[in-house]
Parts: C-alpha cells; structure tokens; sequence
C-alpha cells in the first residue's frame, strides 16, 4: 500500500487510541501545545520536575523535549527523561529551538543529541546549525542553497545518530537513511504564529506513539499541521484568529479534506 493511504490510518489510530504524549515543552506555547494535541485526539501531559520525568516517561506512549526556555535545573530533567525513554525503547523528539543562537544552547542539544532522539525537527537554521556545532558536516556551502545545506546537514544527523529528521518551511521535508520526502502543504501566514513549529514536534510525538513506521509517522503529523494551517488560513483574517483557527480544524479535518490537499513526493536518497 502507498505510503498516502497509510497516513489517514494513522491519523484515525491518534484520534481512536489517545496516546499519552509527554511533554518537557517551552512556556511559550505550553497552553497551545497541549490543546493541539487534544484535538488531533492525543493526551497532552506537561512535566519537568526531576522527582517525577522519569516515571511520567514510564506512563507515556512518547516523549517529547523542545529547549525553547531552557534552563539547567530543565535541561538536567530532559537528560533524565531521555535516558528513561532510551532504557524502556520508547520514542522521543528533540526539537532544537534556537540551534546555534548561544552556545549554552548548543551545548546542551549536544548532551541531547548523544542519547540519540527518534526524531529531530527544526527549521533550516537549526538543522544547519546543530551538524555545524557537532562537525557533522565538513565543508561549508553557498548562503543561497540554505535548503540544500539543510538536507546535507540532515542526512549526516541521520547517519550519525540514526534518527529521522524533519526540516520544516515551505516545503517540510523528512530525511530517513532510505527516504527523502517533501511536503509542499501550508501557508506563510504560519510563520505569524508562535510555536508552531514546537506544535508539529509535539504531534510527532503523538504518532511516533501509535505508528511503527517513524518516517510515516513524522509524514503524517507534518501534513496533518500543514494541511490544517492551509485550510485554516482561507477563513483566517490574521495571525490570531489563525491560531484558533488551526485547533479547529486539527479537530475536525475530513479523509476528504486530507486527501485532496496532500502535496507529497517521495525520492530515494
Ligand atoms: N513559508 C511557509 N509556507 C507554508 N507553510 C509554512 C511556511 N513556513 C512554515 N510553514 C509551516 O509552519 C509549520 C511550522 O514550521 P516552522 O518551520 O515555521 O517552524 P519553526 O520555525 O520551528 O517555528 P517556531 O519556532 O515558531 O515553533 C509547519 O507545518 C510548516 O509546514
Ligand atoms: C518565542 C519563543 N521563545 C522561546 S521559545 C519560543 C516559542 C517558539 O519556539
Ligand atoms: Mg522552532
């Protein structure tokens, strides 16, 4: 079966079977986050305290770690988490917010990326700065082919760590050892709204939670938002009411609606 009919199966299996996601998230976007999550059917949990992430990891179908508002007692709690994710073969996503702004934060998506995330989604920028940071690539390209960086950077991430990386934009695209797949969904006015980015990470989780397959389950979750925002945007008169807009339609998206908006291609790598 191609991988377009499988994804609206694994957008009924979040909504049927709510998988408990949780989430070491920012305080930026916590309260929309976790109301993403329980529109596409998930079940939102937010935890950062050292005494309790790694039996709340115990509980949890997936994990999900987003540096946003970093701090060390936070930062020391998501090492914890993931090791706990780690020991009981249960997936997590790393979202890098802010890769290459400070070296604090560099260094501490260093310590993270060693225990080896599932799945890492960033912009291009961030995808760029982490293999920078981590010399995983060697040479430096043209300013002007930031995509093309972008998906270097990413294919040496997913050697090295053997996870499945996203690089979200205009086109999101999701690099696996095997597989380069491009989504053409969305629209710009997304970018005017915080953290959605930190909410595509938090609906991976959610299907890395139900799906065996983590690069459909990272395709899904990322044409699940994009769609959504696309669709959201025609009735949307700016940013705000946009963010609204988008739970909306998490919610209550149609097979329909789904399949005929997809943008998909899929290449070897
Ligand atoms: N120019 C664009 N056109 C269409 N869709 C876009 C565009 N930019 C981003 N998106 C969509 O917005 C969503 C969030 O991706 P984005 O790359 O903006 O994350 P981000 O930079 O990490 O954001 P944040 O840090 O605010 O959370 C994705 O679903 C992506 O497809
Ligand atoms: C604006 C902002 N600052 C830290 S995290 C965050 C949300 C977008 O990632
Ligand atoms: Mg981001």
């Amino acid at each position: 079966m191609s991988m377009e009919n499988n994804l609206w199966q694994h957008i009924l299996r979040v909504r049927n079977t709510s998988p408990l996601v949780h989430n070491i998230t920012n305080y930026v976007v916590m309260n929309n986050t976790a109301n993403s999550l329980l529109a596409i059917g998930a079940s939102p949990i937010m935890a950062h305290a050292q005494s309790e992430v790694e039996d709340m990891v115990n509980i949890s179908h997936s994990l999900v770690i987003n540096i946003g508002t970093l701090d060390e007692y936070w930062e020391d709690a998501m090492l914890l988490a993931a090791k706990k994710a780690n020991e009981l073969q249960k997936p997590w996503v790393l979202d890098p917010v802010g890769a290459g702004a400070t070296p604090y934060r560099d260094k501490a998506i260093s310590s993270l990326l060693s225990l080896n995330p599932t799945v890492i989604r960033g912009n291009a920028s961030e995808i760029i700065a982490i293999a920078k940071a981590n010399k995983t690539v060697t040479k430096g390209v043209d300013s002007t082919a930031m995509s093309s960086e972008a998906v270097e950077a990413a294919k040496s991430l997913t050697e090295i760590h053997n996870s499945v990386i996203c690089i979200s934009g205009e086109t999101d695209i999701v690099i696996s050892k095997d597989q380069i797949i491009c989504l053409k969904n969305g629209h710009p006015m997304m970018t005017k709204v915080t953290g959605l980015g930190c909410t595509a990470s938090a609906i991976i989780g959610a299907f890395l939670g139900v799906t065996e397959n983590k690069t459909e389950a990272v395709v899904s979750a990322m044409s699940l938002l994009s769609i959504a925002g696309e669709l959201a945007a025609e009735k949307s008169t700016g940013p705000g009411s946009l963010q609204v807009n988008i739970i909306d339609k998490l919610y209550n998206m149609t097979q329909d609606e789904f399949s005929t908006h997809l943008k998909l291609s899929d290449h070897a790598s």
